[in-house]
């Protein structure tokens, strides 16, 4: 098989307003995305997009429980919302790389793999939910969500405001990883493990079935790379670059550093659990097999960061 480049496109880069859940702003923010990605593959590299889904399926959940309360209709479960969300987002993001296909007049077919992904029922995660998702909201709307909705667990995400987390177990194995590499070898730009992937345990019957979770899509996106043996991660988010101290006066940022000097980094305490964490370690998993490299940057520094100009860059 030959090399491939996997882009993760985080799912707070596709909000632009974090209390409207716009599909108006979702598109725009995909479009623009979408001609970052159209100039790798015009540049002649093989690419497989995945993408997050932390705030859409949020949002997704929570409209389902007030219609709920409002209507009686039961609330669609958390897996189901992933699976929602994973169609909503891959189809955005489908349409607006084949829209701009054919305005390059690239003969390029783009497929949205729904993509189951298999966890642990025993997954220890399952017990101490760490993964943010919905709106973000000010220490007093967290302490009367936290009084109306005891069940809800809430953390401080990255001085950002304060999120609900739900269960986040790691991925173990994609189930569509041959129809991804087969589609991929035909020549297509596949859309897979969005949102992290729906969440499925196998039974007792060596059979699936879906469990509520939101997996990381750093974790899926990484186990996937690694899947089909891919040669570069690029995973953009709403930073340029991956920071040391950040949000301190001290704050430096990072150009090319080592996975050997990222540990260290993130042994010190640098990379907060829920945001950055779950990115290097995916980082560093994947950089496990020598000549790979791991580029974070956001959408906008994407073609910079190729020709080494922008970007976040861990080699082995
Ligand atoms: N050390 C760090 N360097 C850069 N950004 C950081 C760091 N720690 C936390 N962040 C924050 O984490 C965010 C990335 O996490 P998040 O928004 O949850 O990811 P995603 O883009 O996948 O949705 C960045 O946009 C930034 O605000
Ligand atoms: N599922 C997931 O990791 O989504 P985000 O990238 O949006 O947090």
């Amino acid at each position: 098989m030959s090399k491939f480049i996997v882009v993760a496109i985080g799912g707070n880069s596709l909000v632009k307003d974090n209390g409207r859940d716009s599909i108006e702003d979702q598109s725009e923010a995909v479009r623009e995305i979408a001609v970052n990605i159209a100039d790798l593959v015009q540049a002649g590299n093989d690419v497989v997009v995945t993408h997050g889904n932390g705030p859409q399926v949020g949002f997704e959940l929570r409209r389902s429980e007030v219609a709920s309360e409002v209507t009686g209709m039961d609330v669609t479960p958390l897996v189901n919302c992933v699976a929602g969300t994973q169609g909503g987002i891959g189809y955005l993001i489908q349409q607006a790389l084949t829209n701009e296909f054919i305005h390059r007049r690239l003969d390029k077919k783009v497929a949205t793999v729904i993509t189951q992904v298999e966890v642990s029922k025993n997954d220890p995660n399952f017990q101490s939910p760490s993964k943010p998702v919905g709106s973000f909201f000010t220490l007093e709307q967290a302490e009367e969500m936290k009084r109306a909705k005891p069940d809800w667990v809430i953390i401080e995400d990255s001085g950002r405001g304060y999120r609900r987390v739900v269960p986040s177990p790691k991925p173990i194995d994609i189930v569509e990883k041959d129809v991804i590499k087969s589609l991929i070898e035909t020549g297509y730009v596949v859309i897979a493990v969005g949102g992290g992937g729906i969440p499925v345990i196998k039974t007792e019957n060596n059979t699936y079935e879906g469990i509520d979770a939101v997996i990381d899509k750093d974790f899926a996106t990484s186990l996937l790379a690694e899947q089909i043996d891919a040669e570069s991660l690029i995973i953009t988010t709403g930073v340029p670059q991956v920071c040391v101290n950040f949000g301190t006066p001290e704050q430096k940022a990072l150009e090319e550093v080592t996975a050997a000097e990222m540990l260290v980094y993130a042994e010190q305490g640098h990379f907060p659990a829920g945001s950055m964490q779950p990115k290097i370690e995916a980082s560093l998993g994947f950089l496990k097999k020598e000549g790979r490299r791991v580029i974070i940057t956001n959408p906008e520094n994407m073609k910079a960061a190729m020709s080494q100009q922008a970007g976040t860059h861990i080699v082995n």
